[in-house]
This record gives structure tokens, C-alpha cells and sequence, in this order.
């Protein structure tokens, strides 16, 4: 069994994006989340979903992983229809209790696999793999409870890299940690990506965390989400944050979210940062 290998062909788009308009629906009341989004992911792409709280980004992830249906566009995973949760796209969320605390750390790892069809001896080694990717090793029998926020987050990122899925899903996974801890898990991503390159879609509303996560980033803007440009940002990483370059970057984008900009810039107009 080859574990480090990944779903990957340098090229065409892998989840692709088109027209996205989401809804929620309680009784007589609508409320629009998103409007007419289109993007694309390829693979390898770190793409990031940047925009202020409210307008979508969680939605449109939970379309991607197949848990709401779009009520217009469509959303299609390697030119297959999204129609339902599958294997092949793994979320992490923001809240580490997605833990069970019941189970070990190789226990939580394991466990979507087991109840993936993995038998358990090939589970077992491949949490253990993705276990020590993430410099958890020592804690392979430890449980959550036992663990700080940092640790959470790589448990829930090495079982996420664990089942191998097309596409990583990352609903503001590092939001609840402390600064110096959330800066740590960016540079470890970062570190894991240069590595597996994995393909990730990466949701926050931190303009800072968006460039030194992504490679591009997609600008949503307020309520209901709609798509305000695309930016390229493989330039920057935690190295290059306070530069200069980085510091125009961040203003732009900011200006492009919520000043003059954000008028007069159209939907998908490349923007080189
Ligand atoms: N279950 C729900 N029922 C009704 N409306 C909802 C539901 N979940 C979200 N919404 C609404 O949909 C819109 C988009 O919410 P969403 O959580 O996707 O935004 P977001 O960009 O992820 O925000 P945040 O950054 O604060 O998490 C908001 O107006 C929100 O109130």
C-alpha cells in the first residue's frame, strides 16, 4: 500500500463551481446565502474563500461536501455531479470537539476509515503514518481532552489526510486558536502541503491567514456571497507577512471587500496582488 500517494493530475479543474446559488428555508422565510458564485479548484490548488462573516463561505463548503443542494448552478467534483457526502471530500471544522473524546488519538484516526470499509490492520497503519506526519507520534494513545487546541487541530487534519480524499475541505480550522498557536498550524499546513500537495479549499475571513494559506483566493462579498474577484497569492507565506508587499496586498484586498473598490471591480477579474 502506497500511503503517501494522492489523487493527483496536474491540469484540469477538479471541483468546479458554476452559477452557485444557496438557500436556507424555514417556512415562508428565504434567506439567500450565495448568488450566481463560480470558481474553480485544481488540483494542488490551496484555494481560499475570503469574505466577511455571513456571506456564504460555510454554506458553499457544505454544498461542496454534498450536505445542501444548490437551488440554481451546479456544482460537479472531477466532472461528476455533487449530489451527496462521499469519501472523496473530507471537511475539518473550526470546532475541535469533532473529537469523540471516548476515542485515542490513533482511535479518532482510524476511525472514519474503519467506517469507510478500511480493514482494520491497513487502518491502523495508515493512522499511524498520518499520526506522525502531523508529530503526534508520542500521542498515538492519548485522548483529546488530554491535548491543547494545536494538537486537536492536527488530530482532526491527520485523519482528514488520512482517507486520502480528492479534496481537503477547511471550514476556519485554526479560528479558535491563539495567535501564536494559529500561526504555527498555517506553517505546518504549508509544510504538509509542500510535501503531499493535496488539493484544499480553505474557508476564514482573515485577510492575512487567506494569503499565507492560499495560492489563490477567491473575495466574497457581504451577504448574500457573491463572487468580487480572484487573486493569485503564491507569492506570500509566513515569511513574507509584515513585508511591504504584503502589507499592499492585505489594504487591496480590504479595499476590494469593503471600500470604493468593492464597487467598481467586477466578478472574476483577475487581480494580481
Ligand atoms: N441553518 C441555517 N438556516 C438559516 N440560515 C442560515 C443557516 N446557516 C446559515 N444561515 C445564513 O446564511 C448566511 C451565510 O451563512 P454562513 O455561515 O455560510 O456564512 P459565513 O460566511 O460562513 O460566516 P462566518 O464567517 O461568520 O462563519 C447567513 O446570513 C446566515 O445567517
Amino acid at each position: 500500500m502506497d500511503v503517501h500517494r494522492f489523487p493527483m493530475a496536474p491540469g484540469e479543474a477538479l471541483l468546479r463551481a458554476e452559477g452557485v446559488t444557496l438557500e436556507y428555508r424555514s417556512g415562508a422565510a428565504t434567506v439567500r446565502a450565495t448568488e450566481n458564485v463560480s470558481f474553480e479548484v485544481h488540483r494542488g490548488d490551496r484555494l481560499v474563500l475570503l469574505g466577511p462573516s455571513g456571506c456564504g463561505k460555510s454554506t458553499l463548503l457544505k454544498a461542496i461536501a454534498g450536505f445542501i443542494t444548490p437551488r440554481a448552478g451546479s456544482l460537479t467534483l472531477d466532472g461528476q455531479p455533487i449530489l451527496r457526502p462521499g469519501p472523496d471530500r473530507f471537511v475539518v471544522f473550526q470546532e475541535f470537539d469533532q473529537l469523540p473524546p471516548w476515542k485515542s488519538v490513533l482511535g479518532n484516526v482510524m476511525f472514519p476509515l474503519l467506517a469507510g470499509g478500511v480493514a482494520r490492520a491497513e487502518a491502523r497503519a495508515r493512522a499511524l503514518h498520518w499520526i506522525n506526519k502531523v508529530g503526534l507520534s508520542p500521542f498515538a494513545d492519548a485522548f483529546p481532552h488530554t491535548l491543547s487546541g494545536g494538537m486537536k487541530a492536527r488530530v482532526a487534519i491527520a485523519r482528514a489526510l488520512a482517507m486520502q480524499p480528492a479534496i481537503l475541505l477547511m471550514d476556519e480550522p485554526f479560528a479558535a486558536l491563539d495567535a501564536l498557536t494559529r500561526r504555527s498550524m498555517q506553517e505546518e499546513l504549508q509544510t504538509l502541503w509542500e510535501e503531499i500537495r493535496f488539493t484544499m479549499l480553505f474557508v476564514t475571513h482573515s485577510i492575512e491567514e487567506a494569503l499565507v494559506v492560499g495560492n489563490r483566493i477567491v473575495l466574497l462579498s457581504p451577504h448574500p456571497g457573491r463572487v468580487r474577484a480572484e487573486l493569485n497569492s503564491h507569492q506570500f507565506d509566513l515569511g513574507s507577512a509584515g513585508g511591504a508587499a504584503f502589507q499592499a496586498a492585505t489594504q487591496r484586498i480590504h479595499r476590494l471587500l469593503f471600500g470604493d473598490d468593492a464597487l467598481a471591480v467586477p466578478a472574476l477579474e483577475p487581480v494580481h496582488a
